[in-house]
């Protein structure tokens, strides 16, 4: 058995006494690309803020490696790259002073050390050759990858990304796609992953985390979703699942 590197256990969330999210769980498993998915309004956004620790259950725990994110903060969260709807950049700066000026958060590592690990970033997000550009003169996609060449400096076991399609042009999505299943292949990384694009999910994620109006509608694998569908199409699967429900 595979471990979790990720695990929602009995968590709620009221806010202004609204209940927002109603006692889920789920276990994402090391290597999982994962999608997560439900209609607008289902809560996507405020359990990655759990997740993330910047909003508090208001009952239960999440763990990530094992470690509690309200309790081990810090240890929980050394082990996540987040990336929470498109990243913002200073866009006078280039890629690569970006990245430099981040690294540096990093007191563990040399300054050759930071240098190295910034240009193995670019390279493997493949934004090497445009290191030397401003922020502002790069394309969605070449900013989404920027966030992931971000959240790679930590060197994370899991990175959640919410929405990371939006906006992008048939082009930026196949090389965010190449870049999810290269980093989950070569590295080892888990994806937790939000979106509305289900076609898009389908190709890469073979977890699926499905909710709707705070409440679990579905958990497993994509596979076992599909056999027992009678569509094979997870779009026409979601919207039948969300209107048994
Ligand atoms: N701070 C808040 N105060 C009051 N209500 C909130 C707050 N944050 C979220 N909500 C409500 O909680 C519900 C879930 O919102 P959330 O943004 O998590 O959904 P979502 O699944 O991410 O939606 P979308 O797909 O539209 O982004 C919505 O009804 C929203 O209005």
């Amino acid at each position: 058995m595979r471990k979790y590197i990720l695990k929602v256990d009995n968590v709620s969330k009221s806010i202004k006494r609204k209940k927002i999210i109603n006692n889920i769980s789920f276990e994402v498993k090391v290597g999982d690309i994962c999608g997560f998915i439900g209609p607008n309004g289902a809560g996507k956004t405020t359990m990655i803020r759990l997740i993330t620790g910047l909003i508090t259950p208001t009952e239960g725990n999440i763990y990530i490696d094992n470690y509690d994110v309200n309790k081990q903060r810090r240890e929980a969260l050394e082990n996540l790259g987040a990336i929470v709807e498109a990243p913002i950049f200073f866009s006078y700066l280039t890629g690569e002073q970006v990245l430099n000026n981040l690294s540096t958060l990093n007191e563990n590592m040399s300054k050759n050390e930071r240098k190295t690990k910034v240009e193995e970033v670019l390279k493997i997000v493949g934004l090497y050759d445009r290191r030397k550009d401003k922020v502002s003169t790069y394309s969605l996609g070449m900013k989404q990858r920027l966030g992931i060449a971000q959240s790679l400096l930590n060197n994370p076991k899991i990175i959640i990304l919410d929405e990371p399609a939006n906006g992008l042009d048939p082009m930026g999505m196949i090389e965010l796609r190449g870049l999810i299943l290269k980093l989950n292949k070569e590295k080892g990384i888990t994806f937790f992953i939000s979106s509305h694009l289900l076609d898009e999910l389908q190709k890469i994620c073979e977890k699926l985390v499905i909710i709707k109006e705070g409440n679990l509608v579905w958990c497993g694998d994509t596979r076992d979703l599909i056999d027992e569908s009678e569509s094979n199409n997870l779009e026409e699967i979601f919207v039948s699942l969300m209107t048994k429900y």
